[in-house]
């Protein structure tokens, strides 16, 4: 055994003997262990990657890529009082979102309710003056009134300095071009949290690879997905989400920023389910407007969703994923809500191709997600030698290949079989 491996070993075992937070004494004395052995993992074995340090475009297993991703972060220090599962409301610190779109909006309003300071990262000078001046969104969500703990800046540097977590909240496909922008502007050392659900088209990664490609160095990375609209959010209705990073400390540090009255946090160690669940599901839901679009009833909806949770589970699991994260909120949780919800705009977006509107202008007018991680998904289906009919109906469509009608007489015309699909 290699010393990397010894050491990787010797962090499974530590990771698996973690003392409950109920008990601070011998979770001292974890902590003090675990820095110990962070600090003898050589600066060269961090991740898994080429000589550019740039992972490879479709990792034979995205899961065993991230079991091989190391960040070179010592874990946060305990917190002096006895740890507890409850928001610390006396811990207020700096959160920067980086997006003012509508979820970039959402999330402030959740940090903030924690009482935390909160910085929003705008590109528009009137967008920031309004947050700043006026507390409204000019641009997005502008009927909810922002708190004066949510401020705004269009300087990245002013945004991120000073600051306890990242939470990004930009469009999937522009991200990893950003974030290579802006690497000198953004420490190495404070976790983001992406809330993007969307696979990069450009070298067909899960957002969290190309991520670190983009960076060209190791940084703590969480991921937040759920069902979650942005404008009930901003109401406080009570919603559920998951985020999950490899290192459990950096979801569980994202679950007390912004778990409340209001939003549940879960944790989970499952990236790669946790993103696919958050992806995949957009696609299935341009399909859903579809069949909304087409006039068809419940019964349709219903053997839709379901059998878009059969592909679900199916792609997740060959990719790397959990199957338990589909059964989750990253999974069936955030299909239903999109499916079923006339606020998403992946099903407006299928009910306005079946009404004849042309994709380009869609796309003018909103975030859809769903578009270009309908290719990804079928390159997927296709390495991972799988059927997913829905999938790449949903796909066909999108590109126009199909007409809605086809993939509907398509997929009600496929060999009858057993219900439960077989995975691989
Ligand atoms: N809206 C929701 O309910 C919701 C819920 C969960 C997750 N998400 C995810 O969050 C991500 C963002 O979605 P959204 O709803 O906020 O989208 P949005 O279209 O409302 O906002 C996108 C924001 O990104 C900004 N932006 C675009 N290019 C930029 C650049 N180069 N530099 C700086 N800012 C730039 C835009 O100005 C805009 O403010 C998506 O991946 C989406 O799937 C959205
Ligand atoms: O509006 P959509 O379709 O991008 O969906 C928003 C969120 O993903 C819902 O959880």
């Amino acid at each position: 055994m290699d010393q990397i491996e010894k050491l990787r070993t010797r962090a499974a075992e530590l990771l698996a003997s973690k003392p409950i937070d109920s008990n601070p004494e011998a979770l001292s004395t974890w902590w003090a262990d675990w820095c110990a052995l962070g600090s003898m993992i050589p600066p060269n074995s961090i991740g898994e990657r080429d000589a550019k340090g740039s992972p490879a475009p479709l990792p034979d297993s995205p899961a065993a890529h991230w079991k091989g991703w190391w960040s070179a972060t010592a874990p946060p220090a305990p917190s002096s009082s006895s740890p507890s599962n409850s928001p610390d409301s006396t811990n207020k610190l700096k959160v920067t979102v980086w997006g003012g779109g509508a979820f970039g909006t959402a999330m402030a309003r959740c940090a903030s309710r924690n009482g935390h300071n909160v910085v929003m990262y705008v590109r528009d000078p009137e967008q920031e003056r309004s947050i700043n001046e006026d507390h409204v969104n000019n641009k997005y969500l502008s009927n909810f009134t922002l708190p004066d703990n949510i401020t705004a800046t269009i300087d990245l540097k002013e945004a991120n300095a000073g600051s306890s977590l990242f939470i990004h909240a930009l469009p999937c496909q522009l991200t990893p071009k950003w974030l290579a922008a802006n690497r000198t502007l953004i420490p190495g050392d404070v976790c983001i949290c992406s809330t993007a659900k969307g696979l990069y088209v450009e070298t067909r990664q899960l957002l969290g690879d190309a991520m670190l490609a983009a960076l060209e160095r190791p940084q703590p990375l969480a991921f937040l997905s759920g069902p979650s609209f942005a404008a009930e959010i901003m109401k406080g209705d009570p919603s559920a989400v998951v985020v999950a990073s490899l290192k459990l400390y950096h979801a569980t540090a994202v679950q007390k920023f912004l778990s409340n009255n209001s939003m549940r946090v879960y944790v989970s160690q499952d990236v790669v389910g946790v993103q696919l669940g958050g992806a995949l599901k957009n696609p299935l839901a341009i399909g859903a407007g579809m069949i909304e679009g087409l006039g068809l009833g419940i019964n349709t909806m219903s053997a839709f969703v379901t059998r878009s949770c059969n592909e679900l589970r199916q792609l997740c699991v060959a990719m790397g994923g959990k199957e338990n994260t589909i059964s989750g909120l990253s999974g069936v949780g955030d299909l239903m809500l999109t499916c079923f919800g006339n606020l998403s705009r992946n099903r407006t977006c299928g009910t306005r191709l079946v009404k004849g509107e042309k994709l380009e202008d869609i796309l003018k007018t909103m975030t859809v997600e769903g578009v270009p991680t309908a290719r990804v998904c079928v390159y997927y289906a296709d390495m991972c030698g799988l059927d997913l009919p829905i999938f790449r109906c949903a796909a066909a469509v999108i590109d126009g290949k199909m007409s809605p009608e086809e993939a509907r007489s398509a997929l009600m015309s496929r060999p009858l079989g057993m219900e439960k699909g077989e995975i691989c």
